[in-house]
């Protein structure tokens, strides 16, 4: 079953062009990871899911709700995890998950949600005091109330300590063995590769990839490296590498040598390359591409089709 279905979606402010053609699906049970650099139009898409922004063209739909005209119906499903989350300074963290949990018409125990999220402690102080963190953590802590079908987090570990983002990790995986499906947007990439089944890269309002981690780097032809320590330099060898085939760049740093590889090149020749020079190899590494590398090259390389 889907959990989410866009139909070339698209909304535009003025002239510009927030979110356009856009075609997604998320099936049920699968977390996945929304990506993009600032503006790219992620969180416009996840407004329009939850029907805070109109579309001005095309549909989506939601949990099988249309998210235009039934958007009540989507977000009593579906616990949210918004942008910019701004809490009640006066309430306590109690209060908070106690309105959330009313909202959805559920029997949560507040107390165990606020523990779930690492602030048991906090119960009865005033979010108006709470760190960013904290903040963030009580947010997520209301977008878990009533057990939803669909989780939609905007950045949810923004603010997060790395012992906070982790938490996040563990609780986002205990909502998908409950059945739940997540989708959420992110810069930190760690984070994604960590949890995600696949991942939708967003460019200038364009969906620019939509698979796996692991099918993106086979199919994107993004560089690895090699790196040989030698016992000096031999002359020459820059130019040697380059000529190879599939190599890309070569960096000279201090007894070191970095070859940049495209799927073309072949690590045992560059490595032969620099043993033919004279040079005595004295360790060698290498470094498959990260989604760091991935997301730099989906977002940054050559112009966006019109
Ligand atoms: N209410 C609005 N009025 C005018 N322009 C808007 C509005 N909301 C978003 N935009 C524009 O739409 C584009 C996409 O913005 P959006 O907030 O969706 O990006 P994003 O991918 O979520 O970025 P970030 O990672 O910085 O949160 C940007 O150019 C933004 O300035």
């Amino acid at each position: 079953m889907v959990a989410i279905e866009t139909d070339s979606l698209e909304r535009r402010f003025g002239s510009v062009r927030a979110v356009e053609e856009l075609d997604l699906e998320v099936d049920e049970g699968e977390v996945f990871g929304f990506l993009g650099p600032n503006g790219a139009g992620k969180s416009t898409t996840i407004n329009m899911l939850l029907g805070f922004v109109p579309p001005t063209a095309g549909s989506a739909t939601v949990l099988g709700h249309d998210a235009a005209t039934e958007s009540l119906a989507v977000r009593q499903r579906t616990g949210v995890l918004p942008e910019d989350f701004g809490v009640y300074e006066r309430l306590t963290a109690r209060k908070h998950v106690r309105f959330a949990i009313d909202c959805k018409g559920a029997g949560d125990d507040p107390d165990a949600l606020l523990s779930r999220v690492g602030l048991a402690d906090a119960a009865d102080r005033k979010a108006g005091g709470f760190s960013t963190g904290m903040r963030q953590r009580l947010a997520f802590a209301m977008a878990l109330a009533g057990e939803p079908e669909l989780l939609i987090l905007d950045e949810p570990s923004s603010g997060l300590d790395p012992n906070g983002a982790r938490e996040m990790r563990e609780i986002v995986r205990e909502e998908v063995d409950r059945g739940a499906t997540v989708f959420f947007s992110s810069h930190i990439m760690e984070q994604v590769e960590a949890i995600c089944d696949r991942v939708g890269v967003m460019r200038e309002g364009r969906l620019v990839a939509c698979d796996s981690i692991a099918s993106l780097k086979r199919d994107l032809d993004v560089d690895s490296r090699l790196v040989v320590e030698v016992d000096r330099v031999p002359e020459g060898i820059r130019e040697e590498l380059l000529a190879l085939e599939g190599v890309s760049a070569v960096r000279i740093d201090d007894g070191e040598i970095e070859v940049a590889l495209s799927r073309a090149g072949r690590k045992t020749a560059a490595l032969d390359a620099v043993e033919r020079s004279g040079a005595a190899v004295e360790d060698v590494s290498t470094e498959e591409p990260s989604l760091e590398d991935l997301f730099e090259a989906l977002t940054t390389e050559s112009e966006v089709a019109p």
